[in-house]
């Protein structure tokens, strides 16, 4: 038997008003059991309470806990509430959504992922990030059985939130050079389907950036679909490799420098900018993309000082080093980061 699986979601729902659809989504796949809700302190009213009146029209018994990090300590006490019957509906953000990944998985339950924002393309993903201090990356859990996406709140979300998740998506463009670099020099596994998928959604982005507004559904909805296009991409891979290099190396180096990092796409947007310029590739194209959806491009946008970017950058090559990038097996000089975050005006 071939243990390469590949796991999607059953159903998939980006709608405007479909939260108040859940109890009949949850019945229709039989998941009405018991329902354990896990969302963030800002998230609950936004995201949660709707989901609530939703179950309780339907009968439907719900606990709730609120989590704010994604961390152990939370993967714990949602495992704790999880029986055989419960099926976990992750509402809110990104660290929401992993933590309820994550301890359903665990605990071999379903898994509803709910976003109230549209900020990264874990959404609908099998991997999930929690941080601990030897790691800062994605690994293994599980798809979500379906994914509840009202485009209607996502367009109500700060627009911070929805051009950090299309820089998560502009990150494919380099993403995918470092894959098909490891692929060439060290014969790491490829699949030209899932690196298709991811540049066939990073382009949702860079081809729509005039249709990507504040406060609009339509566009809530373009960067909800690319983000689910993305999370498929992943899926088939069966590894982060289509959605996460040389950038995403960058931006877990800077997680693990900084009290406060920013956003997840904002420091993965401006760590395409630099790859791409390593890479010789357009990086002033992805530099005008990012500017189109707001996006940050300079560390001063997002309050970090130049010597911490320096400091990323000659570290990155340390966080995963069995995923061979464009940094190489040695990283980069402190002279060629100064060059690097100057010439493209990073710093
Ligand atoms: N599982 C995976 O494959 C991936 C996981 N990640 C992880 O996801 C996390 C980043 O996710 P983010 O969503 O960027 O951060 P986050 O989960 O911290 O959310 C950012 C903020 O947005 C708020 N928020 C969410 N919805 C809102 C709404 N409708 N209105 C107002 N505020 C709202 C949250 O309360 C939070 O304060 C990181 O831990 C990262 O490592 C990132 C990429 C992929
Ligand atoms: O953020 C991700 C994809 O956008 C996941 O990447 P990592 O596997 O590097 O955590
Ligand atoms: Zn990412």
């Amino acid at each position: 038997m071939s243990n390469r699986k590949i796991q999607m979601p059953r159903e998939v729902y980006i709608d405007p008003g479909i939260i108040n659809d859940t109890a009949d989504i949850c019945k229709s796949l039989h998941l009405d059991k018991k329902i354990l809700i896990v969302t963030g302190s800002h998230t609950y009213d936004i995201g949660a309470v709707p989901v609530i009146e939703s179950l309780e029209k339907a009968d439907i018994d719900c606990d709730v806990i609120k989590v704010d990090k994604a961390s152990f300590e939370s993967i714990s006490e949602v495992e704790e509430l999880i029986t055989p019957d419960t099926t976990v509906l992750g509402i809110g953000g990104g660290k929401v959504i992993d933590v309820a990944k994550l301890s359903s998985y665990n605990q071999g339950v379903y898994f509803v992922s709910m976003p109230t924002t549209a900020s990264h393309d874990g959404i609908v993903s099998p991997l999930a990030s929690i941080k601990n201090p030897n790691s800062s990356t994605s690994a293994k859990a599980h798809s979500p059985i379906a994914v509840i996406a009202d485009t209607e709140i996502i367009a109500q979300s700060p627009f911070r939130l929805l051009s950090a998740g299309c820089a998560d998506l502009i990150s494919n463009f380099t993403a995918i050079k470092d894959w098909k670099l490891a692929h060439r020099l060290k014969n790491a596994p490829f699949s030209e389907s899932a690196a298709s998928l991811s540049i066939m959604s990073a382009h949702l982005i860079t081809d729509n950036v005039s249709n990507i507004k504040p406060n609009l559904e339509a566009s809530a909805r373009i960067v909800m679909k690319s983000l689910f296009s993305g999370g498929m991409a992943i899926s088939i891979a069966g590894t982060s490799r289509p959605a996460s290099g040389s950038e995403h190396l960058f931006s877990h180096a800077l997680d693990k420098i900084l009290d406060k990092p920013a956003l997840h796409g904002e420091q993965c947007g401006i760590g395409t900018i630099l790859m791409m310029y390593l890479h010789d590739g357009d990086w002033r194209a992805i530099k005008n993309s990012l500017k189109a959806v707001q996006a940050p491009t300079t560390a001063s946008e997002i309050g970090i000082a130049e010597e911490d970017i320096i400091e990323a950058l000659m570290v990155a090559h340390k966080i995963r080093p069995e995923r061979y990038t464009i940094l190489g097996d040695n990283g980069i000089s402190k002279e060629a980061a100064y060059e690097l975050a100057y010439k493209t005006g990073v710093i």
